[in-house]
């Protein structure tokens, strides 16, 4: 594959000297391939084109595990974000199959006791405003944990009720009280609502509709309706869509066209844009929809011609691209080389390499695994991107809880509204 790339990288670079008038975008692509393509060099010439490319596990579970104990100083910008550092520390453990020590899990579930609000969901950190992405975080983090005192930690009627107050006319979400409207609210309101078992009818009545205005002429979905297609964005409303069971309203051919478009030919990973460049997060953003298309086409009349042995990327050339260029020598995981590493870049490399790992469908798991057979990462769930596992534990326990009961005074608000539109 390396060599491969080696003459594709030549012809890349003739392309590019044939321009007339590079842009800085094609220069920034230029030097992008060179620092991949002398990795890929590099890994010829060492044991590693024998034995293949090794995850250097130990590196970035003491990584992890260091940072999730004392926050570097860098990080302070990230203090509205702490339960975010929790979820991508906790589940990228996960997918090195790493649990927390009773001490360091008791340490967490107390922590995010303290971010969760009276008037329901989760703040950036003590005494902060519940928002929606830390909401989402959170409550990730207490799944993968996944015992009955870290579940418990969710008070549900709460949470609800601050889902309902994100909620506007349209069935859109706010990420926090004033604050923007885009389609990260409506995925981490449904996934949170989904996993803890507080979905109801009303609360995301219209919400699929909304989604679906964001799908661009591209396929692939905006952040707010008629914005430009990104893949963070596009994983948001895919998954929002199918956990509401309205994944039929997705135009899935150009999706699933743009979606493969994004795969680089050159370095293996996904850009997030059109003529952007590679970055390592993109590993799950775009290899993540992949699953949540493939269920999608299987409900659909001509599945027969799905395969039933691969993802529709290529799932090597992404786990080169992540092994070789993505891997920082002292742990950690990153966007492309030169970069630093970071908890980000570190769960959603290791997301995607779990995606590109394997292949599963509800009768069939296959495994792709580059390099050593103990680069294996364990399973993510599609939707979620928590451990699998984890997902169907948690939604054993909520599932025999009831679901809050819908308040009464956002009910009445929604019909004030509807009759304000004209609607009834
Ligand atoms: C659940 C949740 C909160 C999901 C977040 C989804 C996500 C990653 C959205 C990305 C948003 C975006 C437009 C980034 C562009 O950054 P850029 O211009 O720096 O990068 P680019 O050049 O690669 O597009
Ligand atoms: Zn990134």
């Amino acid at each position: 594959m390396a060599t491969l790339r080696c003459m594709q990288f030549d012809h890349a670079k003739e392309r590019f000297d044939d321009e007339k008038l590079p842009t800085v975008t094609s220069d920034e692509q230029v030097k992008v391939e060179c620092s991949v393509a002398a990795l890929y060099n590099f890994a010829r010439t060492t044991n590693e084109a024998l034995k293949g490319p090794l995850l250097h596990r130990e590196r970035h579970i003491a990584y992890l595990k260091k940072g999730l104990v004392d926050l570097p100083e860098g990080f302070t910008v990230l203090d509205a974000s702490r339960p975010w550092l929790i979820y991508w520390a906790v589940h990228a453990l996960e997918l090195l199959d790493v649990r927390l020590e009773d001490d360091e899990a008791a340490k967490v579930i107390d922590f995010l006791r303290h971010c969760q609000n009276p008037s329901g969901g989760f703040g950036g950190g003590p005494g902060q405003y519940s928002h929606l992405a830390p909401t989402y975080a959170a409550v990730n983090a207490l799944v993968i944990i996944g015992t009955k005192e870290a579940y418990q930690i969710i008070n549900r009627d709460t949470l609800q009720d601050y889902l309902w107050s994100m909620r506007t006319a349209e069935g859109a979400f706010l990420m926090h009280e004033g604050g923007e409207i885009d389609i990260r609210g409506v995925y981490c309101a449904v996934s949170v609502a989904r996993l803890t078992n507080i979905c109801t009818e009303q609360l995301f009545e219209n919400t699929p509709h909304w989604i679906m205005r964001c799908q661009s002429y591209e396929g692939g979905f905006s952040g707010t309706p008629g914005m430009e297609a990104h893949g963070g964005y596009t994983f948001c409303g895919l998954a929002a869509l199918t956990l509401l069971h309205a994944h039929h309203l997705c135009h899935t051919p150009t999706l699933l066209k743009w979606a493969i478009n994004r795969q680089m030919r050159f370095e293996g990973g996904f850009q997030g844009r059109t003529n952007k460049l590679v970055d390592g997060c993109y590993s799950f953003w775009q290899g993540g929809l992949f699953p949540v298309i493939h269920s999608i086409l299987t409900q659909e009349s001509n599945a027969e011609s799905l395969s039933n042995e691969r993802w529709m990327f290529q799932q090597e050339a992404l786990q080169e691209y992540l092994l070789l260029c993505c891997q920082h020598p002292r742990g950690g995981l990153i966007d492309k080389p030169g970069k630093p590493p970071d908890f980000y870049h570190t769960c959603y490399t290791l997301s995607g390499m779990s995606v590109a790992q394997h292949f599963t469908t509800k009768d069939i798991h296959k495994k792709y695994i580059v390099g050593k057979p103990a680069n294996e990462l364990t399973l993510s769930h599609p939707f979620y991107n928590v451990g699998v596992e984890a997902a169907v534990a948690a939604t054993e326990y909520f599932c025999s809880l009831p679901v809050p009961q819908v308040i009464a005074k956002h009910l009445a608000k929604m019909e004030k509204e509807k009759e304000s539109s004209g609607q009834s």
